[in-house]
């Protein structure tokens, strides 16, 4: 599913309203009546006090019109208006006069901290301030008011976005956001769910299809793509029936040193797991036991030194190679790190140590073969890139980085990122389970696996950050998160496979 900027969905507004032949009023009244829709079966007529706040642009018109909705329905409803500017939008004002046609009574305004209303505990607020138009920071009062709403613990649900985020960067003030417990946004999910920074302020969103320029959406390059199981489903390859071992590759991970051989086994064991259809290990003459021994479907291939990898030789063409998993940064490993880089033309993919080796020694990026795949977490991601003030400038930097030097970079963490060139891939599968011993190398075994069946980098990387996430969450769903470990996402990466051809009825409308 595309993602885009607000400018983006205001031109997706306007292509709507002129091929649809509809006015923005119109447009407003059905994108507000779904919300309207999504609470009414929710609370199913309950006589629940429900608080909406509305501002007086577009945001706040469709808090007027949930309101008008709600109150023919027979919902106890109370609606203040937050005064913060004379200039109200034209469908706010359109809107503003149906509410009192209907209730004969205007809603509160509020103008100064001091309006705060009263509100019980058990009341639902709804939350229409401010929406994808915010453009600059809040004024005092509505600032303090925002965080006064946030203290009443009510559930909340915002429409569009929560009040006080922008699109585009973080907000001044962290407390003068609305933290909602839902949000329901319009066709397109926005980028500022999905990072770490604004990703909090709302604990579940649900996007709304109101039905916008299916055209305009297809046509127009978002900021990003959200990874769902419709973009996963359509990035398999299918298995040929006569096909055999060597059809899906053999593929290579070099890893590991003493005390660190765990981490290559869980690699190669993802790898075998994800399809390939051979895999050798690279390892330490330390770790030849440990791999035939957890690992027999791996061959195995040993360095002269007992301890660490010094000399980087094998004698076949992988078809993909993971390097850097556990292998450390010894100056010996450096070296043999280095000129492996010197020659190898393969399709790989750099994790752990690899990152930090070439983070310390930045001149070996441009010996990287094009399009290997980098999977930093945050603080390795540090390393490579040097500091970022936000987010967003976060995700700036790292295009750039890929420009510079062709490659592909995955941004591990709640919501994992893979970014070539300027093209941003958000995966939002996963759970808190994950972030445990060994999942990172269990990540960098499935990319490789998928590397050496074929699949070409961007989708490796992209599919492969899915399966993960996928399998994580089968094993939290039986397991809880915290005794999720790292060979358990190895041993649901099947059923992840099966579960992408559960879910692929789940069609992107907007495909
Ligand atoms: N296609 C869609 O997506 C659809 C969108 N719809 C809805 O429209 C919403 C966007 O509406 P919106 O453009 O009127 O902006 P909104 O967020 O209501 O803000 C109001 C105005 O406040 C101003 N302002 C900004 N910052 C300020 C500040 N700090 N302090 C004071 N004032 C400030 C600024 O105006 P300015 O003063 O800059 O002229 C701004 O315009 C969207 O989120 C969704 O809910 C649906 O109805 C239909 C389909
Ligand atoms: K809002």
């Amino acid at each position: 599913m595309k993602i885009f900027s607000a400018k983006q969905m205001q031109k997706a507004d306007h292509a709507t309203m002129q091929n649809q032949q509809l006015t923005s009023l119109e447009l407003m009244e059905r994108a507000a009546t779904q919300v309207f829709n999504i609470i009414h079966n929710k609370l199913n007529g309950a006589a629940v006090p429900i608080h909406i706040f509305c501002g007086i642009g577009n945001n706040g018109g469709d808090g007027l019109v949930v309101s008008r909705l709600l109150i023919t329905h027979g919902y106890h409803v109370k609606t203040y208006i937050v005064n913060f500017s004379e200039n109200r939008s034209k469908n706010f004002l359109a809107n503003y006069d149906r509410l009192k046609e209907t209730t004969n009574e205007w809603p509160i305004q509020l103008k100064s901290e001091e309006d705060f209303p009263e509100i019980e505990p058990q009341s639902i607020v709804i939350d229409a301030i401010f929406g994808i138009g915010l453009n600059r920071p809040l004024v005092p009062w509505v600032a303090q008011s925002i965080k006064r709403l946030n203290t009443l613990r009510c559930f909340t649900l915002s429409i569009d976005i929560p009040s006080g985020l922008y699109t585009n960067k973080v907000p001044e003030d962290a407390e003068a956001v609305i933290f909602a417990d839902i949000t329901v946004t319009f066709q397109l999910p926005k980028l500022i769910f999905f990072l770490p920074q604004t990703g909090n302020y709302t604990r579940d969103v649900q996007v709304i299809d109101i039905g916008l320029d299916r055209n305009f959406i297809v046509n127009e390059s978002g900021v990003g793509e959200l990874i769902g199981p419709y973009e996963a489903v359509s990035l398999y390859k299918n298995r040929a029936k006569f096909s055999h071992k060597g059809t899906y590759g053999h593929c290579l991970l070099i890893g590991g040193s003493y005390g660190k051989i765990g981490s290559v086994v869980l690699a190669t064991k993802a790898a075998l797991r994800t399809g390939a259809g051979l895999a050798s290990t690279y390892v330490p003459e330390c770790g030849y036991s440990i791999l035939q021994t957890a690992l027999p479907e791996a061959m195995v291939i040993t360095d002269d030194n007992e301890d660490l990898i010094e000399e980087i030789t094998f004698d076949y063409e992988p078809t993909a190679i993971g390097i850097g998993m556990g292998i450390g940064t010894h100056e010996k490993t450096i070296k043999a790190f280095e000129s492996f880089l010197n020659t190898n033309t393969h399709p790989l993919v750099i994790d752990a140590d690899g990152l930090n080796i070439l983070a310390k020694n930045p001149k070996l990026l441009k010996k990287l073969a094009p399009e290997t795949i980098l999977t930093p977490h945050p603080k390795e991601l540090e390393r490579l890139i040097r500091e970022w003030d936000d987010d967003f400038e976060k995700i700036e930097k790292v295009k750039s980085f890929s420009k510079e030097n062709n490659c592909i970079v995955i941004i591990k963490g709640a919501n994992s990122m893979v970014i070539y060139n300027d093209q941003l891939f958000v995966n939002n599968n996963g759970n808190p389970g994950m972030a445990t011993a060994g999942s990172g190398d269990v990540l960098s075994g499935i990319i490789t696996g998928l590397l050496s069946q074929g699949y070409t980098p961007l989708h490796a990387a992209i599919f492969g950050v899915y399966l993960h996430g996928s399998a994580g969450d089968l094993v939290a769903q039986k397991n809880g998160f915290e005794a999720l470990i790292a060979s358990d996402i190895i041993d649901h990466i099947g059923n992840a496979f099966l579960e992408l051809f559960k879910n692929s009825k789940n069609v992107d409308k907007n495909q």
